[in-house]
């Protein structure tokens, strides 16, 4: 059985206080965009997980697509064994959630494969067990987080008919040490407040983690504002980075960035 995961952008993202669990009290809208992975899962008499595509570092065993096979393994314990294969094309450690797209839709394939009927709100409980970001993808839908990330709830937003041209300068940022670098505080304007009005995104929607890369990574801060001169109505980095996306009301026109850097261009 084939699934397709796809990366998600943040349209702002505060990070107001810092917990006593080791987790930041965050605000943020999580949207879906059309970049994705595949991931194939099918039932074997032999364990298999292999990948293609982009590198994974660290060790296979931690790979997220497992954990989210040994997690529902514990609790259905008769679950026979399978063979995984995911080619890899969302960029690693790049703000766009993929191992965590990974896992949820790990989560939905399963559920469907061994016929469980899990309702979304199961599959949401064992995806906050992978990560923060994770049960936002098991309904893939625009979402305002709360929380750690994982307090949802639905918002009204429409993107479809704007372009997203996505550029990664291959930079892996750690989300432990991302979160780390910034300074908590209480935000001036609340989400609900200014996903409404796109005209006041570039002035208002913010990311509490650009200050601290922007200043560690310059090329990174360079990187929106190539996006604004070509016209962008609205540009940011991506959740903790590397990855910088703008968002266009017409068709952009293709940039000149060093081979190395990855470009994501496509309508929404
Ligand atoms: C920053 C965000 C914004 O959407 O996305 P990415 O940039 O990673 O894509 C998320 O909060 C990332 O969520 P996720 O990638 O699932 O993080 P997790 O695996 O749960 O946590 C990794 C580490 O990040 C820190 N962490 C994570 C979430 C949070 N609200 N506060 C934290 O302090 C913790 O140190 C934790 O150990
Ligand atoms: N299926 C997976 N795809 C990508 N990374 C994974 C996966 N499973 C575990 N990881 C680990 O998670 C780390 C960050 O993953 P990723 O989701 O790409 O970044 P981000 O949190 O910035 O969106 C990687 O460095 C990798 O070690």
């Amino acid at each position: 059985m084939l699934a397709f995961p796809n990366a998600k952008i943040n349209l702002g993202l505060h990070v107001i206080d810092k917990r006593g669990d080791g987790y930041h009290e965050i605000e943020s809208c999580l949207y879906p965009i059309p970049l994705h992975d595949a991931l194939e899962i099918n039932v074997s008499k032999t364990p298999a997980f292999k990948t293609s595509g982009n590198l994974i570092p660290g060790d296979p065993e931690e790979n997220l697509i497992l954990k989210a096979y040994e997690l529902l393994k514990k609790d259905f314990k008769s679950l026979p064994a399978v063979s995984i294969h995911l080619h890899k094309a969302i960029p690693i450690g790049a703000g766009l959630g993929g191992g965590s797209a990974d896992a949820a839709f790990a989560l939905t394939l399963m559920n469907k494969l061994f016929e469980l009927y899990l309702d979304d709100w199961m599959l949401e409980e064992y995806a906050s067990k992978l990560g923060s970001d994770c049960p936002f993808f098991i309904q893939n839908q625009p979402k305002l987080v709360g929380g750690r990330g994982e307090v949802m709830e639905p918002v009204q937003l429409d993107l479809s008919g704007s372009w997203i041209y996505l550029i990664n300068p291959n930079i892996h940022i750690s989300t432990k040490e991302a979160y780390a670098g910034v300074k908590p505080k209480a935000p001036e304007l609340v989400l609900a407040q200014l996903l409404p009005q796109k005209d006041s995104w570039k002035m208002h929607l913010t990311n509490d983690f650009e200050e601290g890369i922007f200043s560690r990574y310059p090329e990174i801060a360079g990187l929106k504002e190539i996006l604004y001169d070509s016209g962008a109505y609205y540009a940011s980095m991506s959740g903790s980075g590397s990855s910088v996306f703008g968002l266009f009301s017409h068709v952009p026109k293709k940039i000149t960035l060093p081979d190395h850097y990855f470009q994501f261009c496509k309508q929404m």
